[in-house]
């Protein structure tokens, strides 16, 4: 599955979807210069800085001639697997090391750097936890192939499974090339480089993966993808969290990841299914977004599913399908609806909470609106739901409702795949099973409590020094825990 979005916006690249087939370059003209980078490869130019230009791989029947002599030579080390990584030099390695035969490894070929950002995890590796009863299972599906169905009614945020990737692989592989190269010679050497070093980890799966992994789909097989590449162009997840000092968020997607079983979820415009990848076990999680009933396909998304049909199935072309979904096939009023969500994220809180122009309950009536409105489209899986829902609790927070909170608590806590920052720190704390009880002490030390009822700025317009310091407030709140919240400010 390959989850176009390393191009688009941050508030759009938030909903983990399926993703590869993009390939981040230096810009076309700048020529990249540095080698291929294999284990030994000298200047692989690892992670490509910010800003640089995003250029999609190929798709569509292709057959492009690529002189012959610019390959680069692969020379492969094996190292002790504890050792960590060479510097300038890219990493193949099986984790977690030193995994028992019986237990589920993944095959990751890494930037420098990766490796220790999951090794030095305190209490890594974490054992895989399964559903306590099976919850899925794969079956043909009519004109989409395998797919996954759920074996017994399922309730919003049931664990449905837990997989450790098969492969982890960077999303592209930074190639040198002459001048005299056209674009599409360009494209094709990279397909080419790319696949050379892909054979390296799929080599070393064990032999039951392998078989898993070269039986997964392909729907690239006439634009010049190798074969493990075109698996990887299909069904690879994006991945993120593991480039040490990440700067810029899109920069975090440059990871690919490709499951036995995850990887075989179909795609729909109203999913009802979402991963949420857990370093400490180097493992996904897959939660049911919403009910779901016995022997209902489960279904993930491939791409941004706030945006119009016609830009969905745009997307959707490297699949190879078109997708018959009933807000595909009846897209009027489905459209603007999704739009709008995408558009307009989650209801500002912070924008809300001294601006005493807007009544008390603004900014719940819109999150009831937003909510229903995401719920009408079945888009639970997008990061709106989780933010829209902790927007609701913190307004009933700052308006000292501790009961109100509770219950938009008992809802947030239910979006298990929730992977937001916030989501992190509230678990950090256990601040959410906290605010689950409304006779909580958590109530009265929460940062944002009664801040809208006591709050000193209901005159700040009069004055230039209350704008200020409610202005800091506000900033101050937005920003506790390390946590950087959208918020926006309009007086
Ligand atoms: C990641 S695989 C999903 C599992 C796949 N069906 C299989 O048999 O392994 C992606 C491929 O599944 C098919 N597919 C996924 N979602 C689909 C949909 N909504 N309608 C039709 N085909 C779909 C397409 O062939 C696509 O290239």
């Amino acid at each position: 599955m390959k989850r176009g979005f390393l191009n688009v916006s941050k508030a759009k690249a938030r909903p983990l979807g399926p993703a590869l087939g993009t390939v981040r370059l230096r810009s076309w003209a700048a020529r990249l210069s540095g080698g291929l980078a294999a284990a030994t490869a000298v200047n692989p130019s690892p992670v490509i800085a910010p800003g640089t230009k995003v250029e999609k791989l190929p798709i569509g029947k292709r057959n492009v001639e690529v002189p012959e002599g610019y390959s680069q030579p692969m020379r492969y080390v094996e190292r002790d697997a504890r050792a960590g990584s060479v510097p300038n030099a890219m990493t193949f390695t099986t984790l977690p090391v030193g995994a028992r035969e019986d237990e589920p490894v993944t095959e990751c070929f890494f930037y420098p750097g990766s490796k220790e950002v999951v090794m030095n995890l305190p209490g890594f590796p974490k054992p895989l936890v399964h559903p306590a009863t099976p919850a899925f299972h794969l079956s043909s599906t009519p004109g989409k192939g395998l797919g996954l169905f759920s074996t017994r009614a399922l309730k919003q945020g049931d664990h449905i499974l837990s997989e450790r990737p098969l492969l982890v692989t960077v999303r592209c592989v930074p190639v040198s090339y002459p001048p005299s190269f056209t674009r599409d010679q360009y494209y094709q050497h990279t397909l080419n480089e790319f696949e050379k070093c892909l054979e390296i980890p799929v080599k070393r799966m064990r032999p039951e993966d392998r078989e898993a992994f070269m039986a997964l789909e392909n729907s690239h097989k006439e634009d010049g993808s190798g074969p493990i590449v075109g698996i990887v162009r299909t069904n690879g997840l994006c991945l993120k969290g593991l480039l040490p000092d990440v700067k810029d968020e899109n920069s975090e997607f440059q990871y690919a990841a490709i499951c036995k079983d995850i990887s075989r979820l179909n795609h729909s415009c109203s999913p009802n299914t979402m991963p949420r990848f857990d370093m400490l076990s180097f493992s996904y999680n897959l939660f049911a977004v919403r009910d779901i009933a016995k022997g209902e396909e489960l279904t993930f998304l491939y791409t941004n599913i706030t945006c119009s049909a016609a830009k969905r199935n745009e997307a959707l072309k490297p699949y190879d399908f078109v997708c018959t979904c009933s807000a595909c096939k009846d897209p009027a009023a489905s459209d603007a609806a999704r739009t709008k969500i995408g558009e307009f994220g989650a209801p500002p809180v912070y924008m809300w909470l001294f601006n005493h122009e807007l009544p008390d309950d603004w900014i719940l009536t819109e999150c009831r609106e937003r909510l229903a409105s995401i719920v009408h489209e079945g888009l639970e899986a997008i990061s709106e739901y989780p933010r829209t829902l902790t927007s609701a609790m913190e307004a009933c927070i700052a308006l000292g409702d501790a009961l109100g909170a509770s219950e938009w608590a008992a809802k947030l806590m239910k979006a298990k795949w929730d992977d937001s920052k916030e989501r992190k720190a509230l678990e950090a704390k256990l601040e959410l099973e906290a605010l689950l009880d409304p006779a909580s002490l958590a109530y009265p030390a929460h940062p944002m409590w009664r801040k809208r009822v006591d709050s000193p700025y209901k005159d700040a317009r009069t004055s230039p020094l209350k704008m200020i310091k409610m202005m800091q407030e506000v900033e101050a709140l937005a920003n506790r825990d390390g946590v950087a919240r959208p918020f926006v400010m309009m007086f």
